[in-house]
């Protein structure tokens, strides 16, 4: 609300009265527009006026820097041909209620966080702890994610904005979490200035309910638009929130028109968010989209060898036969976080029983995890999977049709037989009508060249493996 305190002026000028901060209200209502001016202008608080200098209060830093950059120019000009004799105008804030550490939740990682290096963004605005041990380092690269990661890096490098937003998905566990926090763990490094805010969706909603309850929803934005790297976690969250993604689409806007960099996680590509508005997906389709492939057995065994190392170290002279991590990246294909528990409930039980890591132990100590894992996909799950998906009927997938509607599906189906049973070709052959083994192998061959070029067939199988495999 436009109240002007003023009543006399101290040099003779003209007072300024309730009305005539009316008129000019008025006046600034036509020049700047209705939305801007209840943004902007209406929060405003006359507090002074004398000696020249127009003196007003805005709610937030934010909102004293933005109207003052964006409107200065403009109130004065108003009050000047009101008749009022201003020099120059001065924006100034309340003292603004500091937030409770208690609002922030902690984000799900899998163990207390050791001493994160301190992020800006966590002295000034409080959010999410960053998991120390989630850095470039820590982080094992092979062919799924290694797009990913090099992406990650160049964010992370803060150099000019490149692509944004950078959006990372990829099923469960697959090391988004772990991307994001090594983004803000290196930027911390390279641009210490910087104001770096990683928090997950769901803490983005909370906060923003919060800040409607409390009316601090100026503050509110003015924390998220002040930032120089926004990181969301797990942005799905937000599909089906509608104010919740109404004030997320604000702030992704006022950000991106800042030149600020933002990061986006989710386990599915854009497009395929349920419930999350159009307008959204196509802002979150602007900048890089990648994804974090299911990971492959090299990858897998690379990450239990580097975690095996830091085991050792921590479990001094307990040994471990030759074998063991090849049959666990062999075994345990769900997600990374499924290696890591039963790597370390392997070494944990070791110790525990005195003993050295054998094939036999690992069986005895992860039968559950094991039997978990060894969930079998069946060639006719596939076929009615990838028939669903593309909507096709069941029997074409066995069927002679040769058009490419149901041709493509089918040859999909084929690659993903091979790569997640233990069937041979001839077998696969069979269960596509008799065919023979060289018309499968060219059809995986044709999926596999095509996944390379054909970014909604790659997303197809990654989509479709998931589905296959949860
Ligand atoms: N390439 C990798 N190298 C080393 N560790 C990894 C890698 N990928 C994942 N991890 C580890 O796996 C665990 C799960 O990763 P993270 O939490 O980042 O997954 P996510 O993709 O965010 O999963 P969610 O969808 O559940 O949020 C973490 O402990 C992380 O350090």
């Amino acid at each position: 609300m436009c109240a002007p305190k003023l009543r006399v002026d101290s040099k003779g000028n003209k007072k300024m009265t309730k009305e005539t901060w009316g008129r000019v209200c008025n006046e600034l209502l036509k020049t700047v527009g209705k939305s801007n001016y209840t943004t902007w202008i209406a929060p405003l608080r006359m507090i002074d006026m004398s000696e020249g200098i127009a003196a007003f209060e805005a709610p937030t830093k934010f909102m004293r820097d933005w109207v003052s950059r964006n409107f200065g120019e403009a109130i004065l000009r108003e009050l000047r041909n009101d008749g009022h004799v201003v020099e120059r105008i001065e924006f100034r804030v309340p003292e603004l209620r500091p937030i409770p550490a208690n609002e922030v939740s902690r984000p799900a990682v899998a163990a207390p966080a050791p001493a994160a290096p301190k992020a800006r963004a966590e002295e000034d605005l409080p959010g999410a702890p960053l998991d120390a041990r989630f850095t470039f380092d820590n982080f094992v690269v092979g062919k799924p994610n290694e797009l990913a990661h090099a992406a990650a890096r160049r964010v992370a490098e803060g150099g000019p904005v490149t692509f944004n937003p950078l959006f990372l998905y990829g099923g469960v566990g697959l090391g988004k979490t772990h991307l994001m926090h090594a983004i803000a763990h290196e930027l911390q490094i390279r641009r210490p200035e910087a104001r770096v805010r990683y928090l997950s969706a769901e803490q983005f909603m909370y906060r923003f309910v919060q800040a409607l309850r409390e009316r601090q929803i100026m503050d509110f934005k003015e924390m998220f638009r002040s930032v120089d790297v926004l990181m969301v976690d797990d942005v799905q969250f937000i599909a089906g929130k509608d104010s919740t993604q109404e004030e997320f689409f604000h702030t992704f806007n006022a950000l991106v028109d800042q030149g600020k960099q933002i990061i986006i996680s989710a386990d599915r590509a854009p497009g395929e968010i349920k419930d999350l508005e159009e307008r959204i997906k196509s802002r979150l389709q602007c900048g890089l989209v990648v994804d974090l492939h299911p990971t492959d057995y090299e990858l897998r065994l690379g990450i239990l060898q580097t975690k095996t190392e830091a085991y050792r170290a921590q479990y001094p002279g307990l040994k471990m036969a030759d074998g063991v991590l090849e049959f666990l990246a062999h075994r345990i294909t769900t997600n990374v976080r499924v290696l890591e528990g039963a790597l370390t409930r392997l070494f944990a039980f070791a110790s525990l029983v005195g003993k050295e890591i054998t094939l036999d132990l690992a069986q005895e100590c992860l039968t559950d995890i094991l039997r978990a894992s060894d969930r079998k996909v069946t060639i006719e799950e596939i076929q009615r999977k990838v028939a669903e998906h593309y909507n096709v009927r069941l029997s074409d997938m066995i069927g002679p049709k040769r058009v490419r509607t149901i041709a493509r599906p089918r040859q999909v189906a084929m690659y993903l037989s091979k790569q997640l049973t233990t069937r041979s070709l001839p077998e696969i052959g069979r269960r596509f009508g008799g065919r023979d083994h060289t018309t499968i192998m060219h059809g995986i061959r044709k999926i596999e060249e095509l996944m390379g070029s054909d970014r909604q067939i790659a997303e197809d199988i990654d989509l479709l493996r998931r589905l296959l495999e949860s």
